[in-house]
This record gives C-alpha cells, sequence and structure tokens, in this order.
C-alpha cells in the first residue's frame, strides 16, 4: 500500500547537507526534540482538525534509503565522503514520536506532534511530515467546516480531477472522511481505506446517447434502484427533470426505484426547489436531489438559507485544493536538545511575540469541566509536570498574562500520546472509522462559540507558570547575551 522506497530524499536538501555537516562534526548522533505545530487557524476557523498521524507513521516506520538513493547522493556536487553514505544505506528511523490522536479538534502554537531522537533523523523527516500533516489537516479541517453546516446532509467528495497531483486526491478523500464526509468518488481511496464510493454519472453519459430519455433509461436499466441521474445537459427543467421523472415512473411499475437526480449547475436554490415540487408532484417523494458545482462552505450555507431542497453535496475542486487557504503554515521547530543526559530547553525570538517558539519537551493537556462537560482551554506543561485535578488550576493567556481564569472541578486529559518508541509503533492506531466516529464525539467538548464559521471565539491555548517562566527567562538569557556581545 505504501512504497517503503523512494520517500527518503522526500526532503529538503539542506536537510542531507546538515546531517551530512553534523556527521562531519561528530555530532550526528547527539539527542534533540521537536514540535510540530502551526501558528494561526486556516479558513478563519476555530479550530482545526488533526490529520496525516497515519500517513507519517507509515513512513517513519518504513523509512530507507535505497540503492538508487545513494546512488544519487554520490553523484552530487557536495561529494559527500562515502562513509556517510555507507551510513545513509543502514538508516532506520529510531527516534520517538507523542502524537495527538487524528481527527482531534487541535488549536494554534500546540505540538500536534513532539519528536525525540538522534538531529540527524529529526533533520531528515521534518520536510515529509510538514508535507503529510500540513495538508491533510488543511483538508480535514475545510470539511469539517463543510460538516457545521450541513451535519445531517450526505457530503461527497468529488476533488480527484482537480487536486494538486494524484496522492492529494487520496489522502484529502481520508482527510474529508475524517470530518465527516460520508464518501468519496476516488476509487483507490475506497480501496485503500475502506471509504464507501459514491458516483453519479457525467455529461459524456447523455451526450453519448441520440436523446436524454434513451440516455437515461439505459442507466437505469444498469442500476435500477441505485441511479442518480445528471439532469443539467440540456435543460434542467423542461428536459432533464421531466425526463428523469419518466424514468423514475418507469422504474416503479417494475418495482425499483429512481435512487436521485443531480443538479451541476444554474441556480441551485430555485432548480432544486423546482424540481423537489416536480418529483412530489409525480409521487417520487423518496428520490433525492443532489447538487454539485463548485461548492463550498459558503454556498452551502447561501443554498440552505434559500430553502433550497437539497439532500447530498457533492464538493470538489474547493475541499481538494483547500481552495481559500492553500497552506497551513505549519513548522517543525527544535525545541531542545539533550545534554549530559538531561533535556536543555532552546529557542527561536522573534519580532513578533506569537512567533516566539515555546521551548522545553512539552506535553499537552486539555481542561474540561465537570460541571459543564465542556472544554475550558488546553495547557501546555513541562513534559512530566502534572495536574492534580483536586486543586484548583489557574490558567492565565500566554501574552495577555492579565487574563486569567480559575477553573475547579476539571478533568486534565492528556493530548500528546506515544505512538512510535525507538522507531518501533508502539500502539495499534485506531481504524479511520473509528476516528472518524471520535470527531464527531469531541466535537460536542466545545461551546458552539469556537465551533462556529464567522469569527469563532478563540480558544485558549495556555502555558503553565513554569513553561511560561522558562520562556521568560531564555528570552532575557539571550537579549541578554546579545547586548554583551554588543558592549551595551
Ligand atoms: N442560489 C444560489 N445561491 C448562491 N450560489 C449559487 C446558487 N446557485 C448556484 N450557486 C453557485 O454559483 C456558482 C455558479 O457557477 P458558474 O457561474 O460557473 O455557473 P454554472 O451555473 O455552474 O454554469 P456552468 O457549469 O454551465 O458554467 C457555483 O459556485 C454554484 O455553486
Ligand atoms: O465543481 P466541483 O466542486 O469541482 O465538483 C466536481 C465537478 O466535476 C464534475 O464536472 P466536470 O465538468 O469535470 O465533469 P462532468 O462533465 O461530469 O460534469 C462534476 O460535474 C462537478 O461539477
Ligand atoms: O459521481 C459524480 O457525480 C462525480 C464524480 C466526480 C466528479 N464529479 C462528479
Amino acid at each position: 500500500m505504501y512504497p517503503a522506497s523512494g520517500w527518503a530524499l522526500h526532503t529538503d536538501k539542506y536537510q542531507i547537507t546538515m546531517m551530512y555537516a553534523h556527521w562531519k562534526n561528530g555530532s550526528h548522533r547527539q539527542r534533540k526534540a521537536f514540535d510540530l505545530y502551526f501558528r494561526k487557524l486556516p479558513f478563519g476557523n476555530g479550530f482545526a482538525v488533526f490529520a496525516g498521524l497515519e500517513r507519517a507513521v507509515q513512513y517513519l516506520t518504513q523509512l530507507r534509503f535505497t540503492a538508487e538513493d545513494i546512488r544519487y547522493l554520490a553523484e552530487q556536487e557536495e561529494k559527500y565522503d562515502p562513509a556517510f553514505l555507507d551510513l545513509l544505506r543502514d538508516f532506520r528511523f529510531n527516534g520517538d514520536v507523542y502524537a495527538m490522536r487524528e481527527g482531534s479538534l487541535v488549536f494554534p502554537d500546540e505540538p500536534l506532534l513532539r519528536m525525540e531522537g538522534t538531529v540527524m533523523e529529526l533533520q531528515l523527516v521534518e520536510t515529509a511530515l510538514l508535507n503529510f500533516i500540513g495538508y491533510q489537516t488543511l483538508v480535514a479541517t475545510k470539511a469539517a467546516r463543510m460538516k457545521t453546516i450541513a451535519p445531517h446532509d450526505t457530503l461527497m467528495e468529488f476533488g480527484t480531477r482537480r487536486a494538486q497531483e494524484a496522492e492529494a486526491a487520496v489522502w484529502g478523500a481520508r482527510a474529508a472522511y475524517l470530518a465527516g464526509f460520508h464518501a468519496t468518488s476516488n476509487m483507490r481511496a475506497g480501496e485503500q481505506f475502506g471509504i464507501p464510493t459514491k458516483g453519479t454519472h457525467s455529461h459524456a453519459w447523455v451526450q453519448d446517447f441520440d436523446s436524454e430519455l434513451e440516455a437515461f433509461r439505459t442507466f437505469a436499466a444498469a442500476f435500477p434502484d441505485q441511479s442518480v441521474l445528471l439532469v443539467d445537459t440540456y435543460d434542467t427543467l423542461k428536459s432533464g427533470v421531466p425526463h428523469a421523472i419518466q424514468v423514475g415512473l418507469e422504474l416503479r411499475e417494475k418495482g425499483h426505484r429512481l435512487a436521485g437526480i443531480r443538479l451541476d449547475s444554474g441556480d441551485l436554490a430555485y432548480l432544486s426547489k423546482e424540481a423537489r415540487h416536480m418529483l412530489d408532484e409525480a409521487g417520487l417523494t423518496d428520490t433525492a436531489i443532489v447538487a454539485s458545482s463548485d461548492l463550498d462552505e459558503d454556498t452551502i450555507l447561501s443554498l440552505k438559507s434559500q430553502g433550497a431542497r437539497i439532500d447530498s453535496w457533492g464538493v470538489g475542486t474547493k475541499l481538494i485544493t483547500a481552495y481559500d487557504q492553500p497552506a497551513l503554515g505549519a513548522v517543525y521547530k527544535l525545541v531542545a536538545r539533550e545534554q549530559n543526559g538531561e533535556w536543555t530547553p532552546t529557542i527561536k525570538i522573534s519580532s513578533n511575540p506569537d512567533k516566539v517558539t515555546t521551548p522545553g519537551v512539552k506535553t499537552v493537556y486539555r481542561i474540561v469541566d465537570q460541571n459543564s462537560g465542556k472544554a475550558r482551554g488546553d495547557l501546555i506543561v513541562k513534559q512530566g509536570q502534572t495536574i492534580d485535578e483536586n486543586q484548583p488550576l489557574t490558567l492565565f493567556h500566554p501574552v495577555h498574562t492579565y487574563r486569567i481564569k480559575k477553573v475547579k472541578r476539571f478533568r486534565a486529559i492528556q493530548l500528546l500520546q506515544p505512538v512510535i518508541r525507538a522507531g518501533n509503533l508502539i500502539t495499534e492506531l485506531p481504524s479511520l472509522h473509528e476516528l472518524r466516529d471520535r470527531h464527531q464525539e469531541e466535537r460536542s467538548l466545545f461551546w458552539e462559540e469556537y465551533l462556529r464559521l464567522l469569527n469563532p471565539e478563540e480558544y485558549p491555548v495556555d502555558l503553565s507558570p513554569e513553561l511560561w517562566e522558562t520562556k521568560q527567562q531564555l528570552v532575557q538569557k539571550i537579549y541578554r547575551t546579545i547586548r554583551e556581545e554588543n558592549g551595551e
């Protein structure tokens, strides 16, 4: 299913260059910790849906340099030392990975993955992990927005033909399903992940017959109970819908049922209302109306507000390409170096306070109020720090520290769980169907204010006082050093 070869070089050249420089320096086996996270929620949404872990795990556990990879590296102008290439020949990912569960609602600045291992292996994998997780999280989040608007309708992913390449189509289909879509048109995604597949027929089918009626009859004869007829090839209300009704009635006489019609152009609100009326008048009340045509959460919302009678939505381009925000902007930052068996936190300073990294090996807790059953915020703490659920907890905003709240009766749920230890998968990943169910359940943990599409409330992601203190001290220490170096 996932070819083991060919992925080691799915990385930026600078990773190999740094690996080599570390090897020359003898420091390539030093242990480091990296966090993978994003800084800003996509699409103006109030949350993101974490996706891409299964792909990341497959990649990490199967990562090898092939003989061709080594040959290719040997030809590079850097003239890598053959002993380095020999090391790559035996390369395995032997690090540790802690991760959020796929389908979890996640927020800016909290680690989605924490990676621990040698600098050599952790540098190599940065690019691919950002690639997989950035894209899949983006599509899952986009799909979740559509699910918010149409929680009870059937949502079908139709995007493969418009996707930015084949792998994106397949993994995008999986991400959409994870976030609540019901089906995909992509058969490979169906085969690989067990996602239900669905589809109708194209305009070519209708154009290929002398008449629309003949086209519909022929299709219905092949699928007497599953046909969804595309009614807009010539004239939706004057030709497509009447012909579909005729075929629907013929099917009924033979003890079958016309499953649906599909609208793919024109004013979908008006056409769906008219088509519903015509179908109902003819007694075809259980024939569903499917719509497609450049849909996204905005058009779906607008169509619903216009009273459109659409039961099922086929969404392509705008979902699979994450049309209005094509990159999540996820980052992978060094947060600690092991020195004499101890983790030393490191920091990256920025003139923008939001971009200053949070140092150290950390974990994340979700604080859930026991009275309301709702999440009050996520708390990032130093790894190993425990939270006493019997003591009141003070949460404060990491930048606007005067924004304080006290939580009394709460549960602290640890979000980062060990997934890979010393290169081996140590837990069975839940099935995609289970993850999808858990994602839907998890939504009920959040107040509506965080889930709405337009101008959602900012969900708190706070730092423990100890972590906040470490961050401040490191910032101050670095500025002190710079001042000293400049003789100030
Ligand atoms: N009632 C409606 N309210 C808001 N948006 C609509 C409504 N009906 C359709 N739309 C959206 O308007 C856009 C219309 O797209 P476009 O201008 O390409 O025309 P079309 O009807 O699809 O025709 P064609 O496919 O023949 O080019 C689509 O994004 C569609 O989802
Ligand atoms: O609009 P999207 O959200 O991207 O959904 C996918 C689109 O792909 C198909 O059109 P296409 O013109 O490619 O083929 P067709 O002749 O079968 O309609 C389908 O009819 C949808 O309109
Ligand atoms: O099955 C369909 O109707 C379909 C599939 C892919 C793209 N557009 C439509």
